[in-house]
């Protein structure tokens, strides 16, 4: 790393509320000549099956990143220092045809991930996973998805229409982009439609730890289970905010009772340092369902745990 990194601008000298706009007050991509992180809003919500505005969670996970400080003490690291982590702005894809979006933020990520930046998507609904493999398979090759949400999300259709946030794992499989012998969903619950969904769901190359699994084997037993199972594959975490408890996250579309704490999902996430980690995305944050950006700072907490997993270790990488 040629240069000391430009990090988020310093909060004892100008204040929090004032500032720049971009993810926990780093650089725009503009204003570096590389990044090793970029993290990039994906505003698109067309894909939806239920509650809307997921559109409007890129603006609103910035806003609750203010508060983030620069250096983590559980991973003990500073993740804006040791890589240069940078705002790559949104994605402008057009919200009234999806494939012509899908086709949108397959460019935009193109051209991130082109410069060797890892992308830290923040969605957006999680539609945009789709995209996002595809890119990442052609520079990584098969990819081992840790996905963390309540739903499977590789149902087949919805109307007819193939490509919705309920369907992105399943395309992604049958396209060949995921490592079908790698793959994982951490934290699903709820009703299905019907028991075929999840010897699909198998065929399709995932292993499930449920969110009934977390009481008996804890955060720890569930990392333990995903690291067995993606060893050090290219590893792509995709974080579906409604994994969380509405209790935690009342801010998403699709909300499930009896989900993981954010303490849960935050103690797993820092255990990813150790991963091959080639991006990760946070989706499904809806706004206008928050209270008091209750959502918002578990995504914002999140992005932060997942972009100081990224940063290189003295040890291996760096
Ligand atoms: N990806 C999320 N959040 N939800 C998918 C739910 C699909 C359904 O309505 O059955
Ligand atoms: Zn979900
Ligand atoms: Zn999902």
């Amino acid at each position: 790393m040629p240069r000391t990194p430009i990090g988020p601008v310093d909060a004892t000298t100008v204040p929090r509320f004032a500032g720049p706009a971009t993810f926990a007050r780093l650089p725009r991509i503009d204003e570096v000549e590389r990044a090793d992180v970029a993290v990039l809003g994906v505003p698109f919500d067309s894909g939806v099956s239920y509650r809307p505005g997921a559109r409007f969670g890129p603006g609103h996970i910035r806003a609750a990143s203010k508060l983030l400080r620069p250096f983590n003490p559980v991973q003990d690291v500073e993740p804006f220092a040791v890589q240069q982590v940078v705002d790559a702005g949104d994605v402008a894809c057009n919200p009234f045809d999806i494939q012509e979006a899908v086709g949108q933020i397959d460019a935009a990520l193109r051209e991130v991930a082109g410069t060797g930046a890892k992308p830290m998507t923040i969605g957006g609904d999680h539609t945009i996973a789709l995209p996002i493999l595809r890119v990442l398979h052609e520079q990584h090759g098969e990819i081992a998805v840790v996905h963390f949400d309540a739903h499977l999300d590789t149902w087949d259709t919805y109307f007819g229409a193939p490509v919705t946030h309920g369907t992105p794992f399943r395309r992604a499989s049958e396209e060949g982009l995921i490592d079908r012998t790698g793959s994982m969903h951490v934290g699903i619950r709820g009703p299905l439609y019907s028991r075929q969904d999840l010897t699909d769901d198998q065929v399709l190359g995932f292993q499930v730890i449920g969110a009934h699994d977390m009481d008996d084997m804890g955060w720890r037993g569930a990392v333990e289970r995903i690291k067995a199972r993606v060893g050090d594959r290219p590893t792509y975490v995709s974080l579906d905010i409604d994994v969380l408890d509405p209790a935690f996250a009342p801010g998403t579309g699709t909300p499930e009772a009896g989900g993981l704490t954010s303490r849960e999902l935050l103690n797993m996430l820092r255990a990813f340092a150790d991963l091959n980690l080639v991006g990760a995305d946070i989706v499904e944050v809806s706004p206008a369902y928050d209270h008091a950006e209750v959502t918002g700072i578990a995504a914002a907490h999140a992005a932060y745990e997942l972009v100081s997993a990224m940063a290189p270790r003295s040890a291996h990488d760096a």
